[in-house]
């Protein structure tokens, strides 16, 4: 028996499980690594890596940066088939069956076999015609947002949770509101910010309280559950709800019953969930602070928003629309602004944007008030300008500062960046005297923000 035929006799005698050849079989020698056993050639192509995918190779650790890969290991270490997984890869929109066979007398290892189906002849390339630049208020042309409209419609139509995951400030309560708006949720759209509250007090908001149930509970409570019943509860920040909250929060999901604190009976409710998360929550598992079964029952479905400086061409439209927003909110003051200079433009085009687009549409409010015409040039961005100017020079000329404990929101920027958005902080800060509402005014944040970050970059209040 040669190498090949080796690797492939698995799926010889697993043939009776599944109906036809798979498109990829892996070995899971351990919950890690993984053993290419089987690889249909339009797969390699697809993910362009002939090298990885050929029989017999133990992927490399590395090799999970490819969705379908990722997928493979995710249904490895929870050792639960996944169905109806759907994944773009480059202009390919791919629905995914990936069982999962634990190991037996015919297999040694446990295997991950998938399928991929082809469905984007439904309609994926007619996408960027369908979707306009603005959809459901969410402004973008790139092809990351198109693709995120595209699934945000698909979605909408399903019950299924969702998680959508990005950096602070790239609109993921916007998506989310766009998603209940489209479905067929008739209830309320209802958010809930799980850093903003005390462990105690986060699940009566979530579940609300009966009446005595805790010094202070002078009223019954209706929780969010039941005010999104039949509608969507959007769980903002998930990564910092306390592990005793994930543990009924899962509980809730698996009945559909809530029980409010303090209460003696459960009731129904009928709630989709879509939490956001600008932390990676694979890591929080990793690190035993999230919940692995409360994360799987989460993202069935996934959203990720890229910082805005990785779609670059949205920001002329985003300063556009900003733009024309002003012009209705100062028109009885009799400002307008009708235009706004290539060079302005440019500048601002090839700023990073750490806060994204809510940090855009806060620039773009202070230079449409300071400018005195009708027009934003360079010049009227100076101060603004000049103010980053000085911040990356004071950053740079302080010794380095400790590295962050956990780093997110601005991971794959020089370390430098990091240290001045920490330096932006301690700054807004010491202006507004400690004020922490004043210092995320400042900071073009909200206050829930600007608590995360400073717990992130060890900045003492
Ligand atoms: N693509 C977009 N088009 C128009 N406005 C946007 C877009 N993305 C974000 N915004 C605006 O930017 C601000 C921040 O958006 P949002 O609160 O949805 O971000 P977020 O990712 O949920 O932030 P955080 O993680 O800090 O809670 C809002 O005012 C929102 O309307």
């Amino acid at each position: 028996m040669n190498e090949l035929q080796k690797f492939t006799d698995p799926y010889n005698q697993l043939s009776s499980m599944v109906d036809s050849i798979p498109d990829i079989m892996l070995e899971a020698l351990d919950q890690r690594r993984l053993r290419v056993v089987v690889c249909a050639n339009w797969v390699r192509k697809l993910l362009a890596d002939e090298e990885i995918l050929e029989p017999g190779t133990v992927l490399p650790d590395s090799a999970d940066t490819s969705q379908l890969l990722r997928l493979a290991r995710e249904v490895c270490q929870q050792q639960q088939s996944q169905r109806n997984t759907i994944l773009q890869i480059h202009d390919q929109v791919l629905v995914v069956l990936a069982q999962y066979f634990a190991a037996s007398e015919e297999n040694t290892h446990p295997l991950v076999i998938m399928r991929l189906h082809d469905i984007t002849h439904i309609g994926y390339n007619e996408t960027a015609r369908k979707y306009r630049s603005d959809f459901f208020g969410i402004i973008g042309k790139s092809s990351a947002m198109v693709d995120i409209f595209r699934r945000i419609e698909l979605y909408s139509k399903t019950h299924s949770n969702i998680l959508i995951t990005g950096e602070t400030g790239t609109g993921k309560e916007l998506v989310a509101q766009a998603i209940h708006q489209l479905s067929r949720f008739r209830g309320e759209f209802v958010a809930l910010n799980c850093t903003a509250l005390s462990d105690t007090l986060i699940e009566s908001e979530l579940f609300g309280h009966e009446r005595g149930a805790f010094t202070g509970a002078h009223r019954t409570h209706r929780g969010k559950f039941e005010r999104a019943d039949h509608g969507t509860l959007f769980l903002d920040e998930i990564g910092d709800m306390p592990l005793h909250t994930q543990g009924k929060l899962l509980r809730v999901l698996e009945d559909g019953m809530v029980e409010r604190v303090g209460g003696e009976s459960t009731f129904p409710v009928d709630v989709r969930i879509v939490a956001a998360t600008n932390v990676p929550l694979e890591q929080a598992i990793q690190e035993k602070r999230f919940r692995a079964d409360l994360f799987y029952r989460l993202a069935v479905l996934r959203i990720h928003i890229p910082p805005l400086r990785q779609r670059r061409e949205d920001i002329p439209l985003l300063v556009r629309h900003f733009i024309s927003r002003l012009n209705q909110k100062y028109a009885s003051m009799g400002k307008r602004v009708l235009e706004i200079s290539s060079e302005a433009m440019a500048i601002m085009t090839n700023y990073t944007w750490p806060g994204n687009v809510r940090e855009l549409s806060n620039v773009i409010e202070r230079i449409f008030i300071e400018t005195p015409s009708a027009v934003i040039t360079a010049e009227a961005m100076r101060s603004w300008v000049e103010e980053k100017m000085r911040i990356v020079e004071e950053a740079s000329c302080r010794p380095p500062l400790d590295a962050p404990r956990q780093i997110s929101d601005t991971a794959g920027l020089p370390l430098g960046s990091r240290n001045i958005e920490r330096q932006h902080i301690v700054e807004a800060l010491a202006q507004a005297g400690g004020n922490k509402t004043q210092a995320a005014r400042l900071l073009g944040v909200d206050k829930s923000t600007l608590y995360r970050k400073m717990k992130r970059f060890a900045v003492q209040p």
